[in-house]
């Protein structure tokens, strides 16, 4: 029973270590204050790309604006019933997103933002809560902290307190005590995230959390829908076809994106809509996960999970049982290169959305970008054996990366008006 309950309270030890009683306090009173954010038109973009690896599931977010093509995506399911294809959910929370941020520069220009009402009490522990975050991300993810240096102190804590609360999310299912997670237990994280939107936070790095999103105009439905996603994980570990991994991509991480951009902020200079900036996230948390996938073949399967849409296996002339064999055959090879043209596609999409990203955000975004795609490379160079090697970017390339990235987070989109317009059309 304690070590349940323990981690219903602090689902990662590593993280918790040092707070102490500090978990049990409450931060009450923490004000929802209006955002920073610029004002975005919100348009209805209506591109229509081609990519013949990826069918029509794999269609480019940015096109689904239009009535009749949101009609088109309610498909029928076995029962007959009719229901939203994955595609069109995650594209509802998309606009609910972009539309929050609508919301709050309209409230700023209205003058009905609220004051912030933050208890003196609080502060130093926010403080000292916002700088274990920022330890936790240097910790875990060195390449990533080191890209938040660019940002602004307000967004860099920001993003480091996204980090941590998707990390602990992340471990409940992945961590060393994951076999003690049960529905139950994510259902009390759940209330807890609802708590701390609502200025309530369990703990310290929940305050740090309450903190931002009160400050920034970020929806708790990409939250919600990460616990969704590792609800998904205790109880699937087949996926039918891409509708449905898709679905799980969005879940754990396309909805990292979604938090993400409210705080990064979109520049100025951009042309591009919200919305279509917000695809290009959500495209970028689909196309690492999907990478993921990839890499992981042989260790999830050696846990009994196959993430591959079982429908595709099919076709290509396999099934699970060729990949719990290990053989690397030329069937093998040319199912993972459609695979593979299928995780490209969305890193191409998400790309767009990088110059449109505020100057100082765009180094860490562009970096892990390349970093991440660079691991579909390796795949390739250790001739699609992901079962037993696993594809990693090395310490020289990843260097080599960085300034490259760099330069890329240089151009502007003012420098970039084809590429504004060409999210737009
Ligand atoms: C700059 C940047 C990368 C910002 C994101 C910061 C942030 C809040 C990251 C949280 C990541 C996290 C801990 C997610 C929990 C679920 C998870 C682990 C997802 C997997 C990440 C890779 O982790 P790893 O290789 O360690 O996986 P294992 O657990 O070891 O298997 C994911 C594959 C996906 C994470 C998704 C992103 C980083 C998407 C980032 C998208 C943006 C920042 C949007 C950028 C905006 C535009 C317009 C392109
Ligand atoms: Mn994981």
């Amino acid at each position: 029973m304690s070590v349940a309950l323990y981690w219903v309270v602090s689902p990662t030890s590593e993280l918790c270590n040092g707070l102490g009683l500090l978990q049990t306090i409450k931060f009450a009173g923490l004000s929802k204050s209006r955002s920073l954010m610029r004002n975005k038109r919100i348009k209805n973009v209506g591109k229509r790309h081609k990519c013949n690896s990826c069918n029509a599931r794999a269609d480019s977010r940015s096109k689904l604006g239009r009535k009749s093509e949101v009609v088109s995506r309610v498909v029928a399911n076995p029962t007959g019933e009719l229901a939203l294809s994955s595609e069109q959910l995650v594209y509802n929370v998309v606009l609910k997103q972009a539309a929050l941020v609508k919301e709050q520069i309209k409230a700023k220009e209205d003058n009905e933002a609220k004051p912030d009402i933050v208890l003196p009490v609080t502060l130093g522990l926010l403080s000292e809560a916002y700088d274990r975050c920022g330890e936790v991300c240097a910790e875990y993810a060195k390449t990533f902290y080191l890209g938040t240096m660019l940002m602004t102190p307000e967004r860099q804590k920001a993003i480091w307190a996204i980090y941590v609360w998707c990390r602990r999310t992340d471990e409940l299912v992945d961590g060393p005590n994951a076999s003690h997670i049960t529905p139950k237990a994510l259902d009390r994280w759940e209330s807890r995230l609802e708590d701390l939107f609502n200025g309530l936070p369990f703990d310290m790095l929940d305050a740090a959390l309450s903190d931002t999103v009160s400050k920034f105009p970020v929806d708790i439905q990409p939250f919600k829908d990460m616990i969704e996603g590792m609800r998904m994980d205790l109880k699937k570990s087949r996926y039918k076809n891409f509708d449905e991994l898709y679905l799980y991509c969005y879940y754990v991480a396309g909805t990292v994106g979604l938090m993400s951009v409210p705080i990064m902020g979109i520049d100025p200079e951009s042309q591009a809509t919200t919305e279509s900036v917000y695809n290009a996230a959500l495209a970028l948390g689909i196309a690492n996960q999907l990478t993921n996938i990839l890499r992981d073949v042989g260790e999830d399967a050696r846990r009994g999970r196959v993430y591959l849409p079982q429908d595709e296996l099919a076709q290509a002339g396999l099934s699970d049982e060729d990949i719990f064999s290990e053989k690397v055959t030329d069937k093998w090879r040319s199912f993972m290169k459609k695979q593979i043209k299928r995780a490209r596609y969305f890193f191409d999409e998400a790309q767009q959305g990088v110059t449109q990203l505020s100057s100082a955000s765009r180094w860490p975004v562009s970096a892990s970008l390349l970093l991440y795609r660079q691991i579909l490379d390796e795949i390739e160079a250790n001739d699609y054996n992901n079962f037993t090697k696993r594809a990693y970017v090395s310490k020289s390339k990843k260097l080599v990366s960085l300034p490259v990235a760099y330069a890329k987070s240089l151009v502007s989109p003012s420098r970039n008006g084809a590429l504004s317009k060409a999210m737009e059309v």
